[in-house]
């Protein structure tokens, strides 16, 4: 039998078995026709729902939202039966409370008759003054309608999943795209929202769908002799590759993930080395407490940055020091936990505590790193840092140039910076260097294949490459097994773009939605 031929067969006897099915592929709602293979009924679908979509705080226009099957009505009974809208077009309107009839604000009426709508149900919007008391006023009319009530966080978004306008990738990358503050990061979500990371998941499945047809078909066929060993050779090869391929994906050191919440850039270093001073040049406002007394820092105080479009996670933290002060020393563990945990460690060195002989410097600057950076004997590379010899204005020209030259033998020049906090001279060729290690540090948006961006797409893409291996560890043992294998790996990546799942990780994935989306 040729394998075009097993695969129908395949099908035909429906060995895909579609587990629990949670979008509905087509509508929604009671007249949705796979409702009953959903795990749980879709809930509130029936209601229509509102609310404030545009920003809380007086503006000069806010944006209202109405979804639902009574979307038509509302719209009517707010801005008036008289003519008839079209659809996706901006009508200027009165906007009046439909029980008073007192005229609440006059603004743009949208309506998009479903399925061609965001949520794929009928919608409407209303574009009103953004004053508090017109936009209560709107709101308090809506509510007022029967059939009509608030929506919950991320409502209109989930209502857009189970219509199949989005997959749960798509969903996650609009929740990123909202949340994101720096350049990068809207590229990555944008990317994600566009549906490109979906897509290699949804052709990984297909691959997989394909293999187990062909393996099901062997398991019924095979012992008439109606279908060669050759069938279970070529899965065997197709699971290795996607196998290979889901392992490259996932070996990414988190550069998809850490662009998504930042990276983490811890400053540490002995006491007065002047950490607090780069903290508050790097963040240009006094945010932390600078003086010459040694044990100054003692919490880690954070900002957020956004350096050269990449965002980060600045800590400063107390200086390492033996000490009896309790205090201090509290300080001191929350520092090291800090570096330990760290994606860059910024080790500031106050450079006048250089030994004066060069030769000695090297040595010196090593045992100061392996002072800060937390042992990892089991790790061969060397942890992601940069040396900052601070206070150079205080050092003479001739000093710093002997410094330089010694430690290019030793150091890379991408390692070191020589620096004063006081003067800002070296301030341009660090932040250089640092664009460049925190750029390095994340996945660049636009190059190559879209990055994983979230630890629910890491567990479910290493589960899958587990269950991929049981096809391997049966294979030649118990056929059923393995192909249970295949059926567990595509489960598990279609948890990641939500056509396998539970409603209880929509509510994980909604739950960090704003009212309004
Ligand atoms: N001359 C000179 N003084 C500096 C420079 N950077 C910092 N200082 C001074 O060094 C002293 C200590 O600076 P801090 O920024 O408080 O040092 P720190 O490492 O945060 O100190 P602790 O929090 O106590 O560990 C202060 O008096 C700073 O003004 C520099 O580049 N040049
Ligand atoms: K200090
Ligand atoms: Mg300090």
């Amino acid at each position: 039998m040729t394998l075009a031929g097993c695969w129908r067969i395949a099908l035909f006897k429906n060995v895909l078995r579609p587990r629990v099915y949670l979008r509905c592929p087509v509508g929604f709602g009671q007249s949705c026709p796979v409702r009953s293979l959903c795990s749980s009924p879709v809930p509130g679908l029936e209601d229509t729902i509102f609310a404030l979509s545009s920003g809380r705080g007086r503006c000069g226009v806010a944006v209202v939202r109405v979804s639902g099957p009574d979307a038509a009505g509302a719209l009517r009974a707010l801005s008036g039966p008289k003519r008839a809208l079209t659809p996706r077009t901006a009508h200027l309107r009165n906007i009046t409370h439909p029980k008073s009839n007192e005229l609440l604000d006059r603004g743009l009426v949208l309506w998009f008759p479903g399925p061609h709508s965001f949520t794929g149900e009928d919608s409407a919007e209303f574009h009103i003054h953004g004053g508090p008391a017109v936009i209560n006023g709107v709101l308090q009319a809506l509510g007022s309608l029967p059939g009509l009530r608030p929506a919950e966080a991320g409502e209109f978004t989930r209502r857009a999943f189970h219509a199949g306008k989005l997959d749960l990738t798509e969903v996650e990358g609009l929740g990123d795209l909202i949340h994101a503050e720096t350049e990068a990061q809207r590229r990555q979500a944008l990317r994600q929202m566009s549906g490109d990371l979906g897509r290699i998941y949804n052709d990984w499945s297909q691959q997989l769908k394909r293999c187990l047809a062909h393996m099901e078909a062997f398991i019924d066929f095979s012992e008439g002799e109606l279908i060669e060993d050759r069938v279970l050779n070529q899965v065997d090869r197709a699971v290795s590759k996607l196998q290979a391929e889901i392992q490259r994906h996932v070996c990414d050191e988190r550069r998809g993930e850490r662009l998504r919440s930042g990276v983490q850039v811890v400053i540490a270093g002995s006491t007065n080395a002047g950490k607090s001073s780069l903290f508050n040049l790097l963040c240009q406002r006094p945010a932390a407490i600078v003086s010459p007394v040694p044990g100054t820092t003692r919490d880690v105080v954070e900002t957020p940055l956004d350096i050269g479009g990449f965002p980060v996670l600045l800590s400063d933290t107390a200086g390492l020091r033996e000490t009896d002060d309790s205090v201090e020393q509290e300080g001191v563990q929350r520092a090291l936990k800090r570096v330990e945990m760290a994606d860059l460690t910024l080790v500031v060195v106050d450079s006048t505590q250089l030994p004066q002989e060069p030769q000695m410097v090297p040595g010196f600057l090593n045992d100061y790193l392996n002072n800060v950076l937390p042992k990892k004997p089991e790790q061969d590379h060397v942890p992601q840092c940069l040396l900052i010899l601070n206070k150079s204005d205080l050092l003479p020209n001739k000093r710093i140039s002997i410094t330089q030259s010694v430690l290019s033998d030793t150091f890379s020049e991408a390692s070191v910076s020589i620096l004063s906090c006081s003067t800002r001279e070296g301030l341009t060729d660090f932040l250089k260097l640092l664009q460049e290690r925190v750029k390095t540090l994340c996945a660049d948006p636009l190059v190559g294949s879209p990055s994983l961006t979230q630890t629910r797409h890491r567990t479910n893409l290493q589960k899958s490459i587990e269950a991929l291996s049981q096809y391997h560890k049966y294979r030649d043992v118990d056929l059923a097994l393995a192909a249970e294998g295949l059926r567990l790996g595509l489960s598990c990546l279609g948890r990641i773009t939500g056509k396998v799942g539970t409603e209880e990780i929509l509510d994980v994935i909604f739950r960090d939605f704003c009212i309004g989306k």
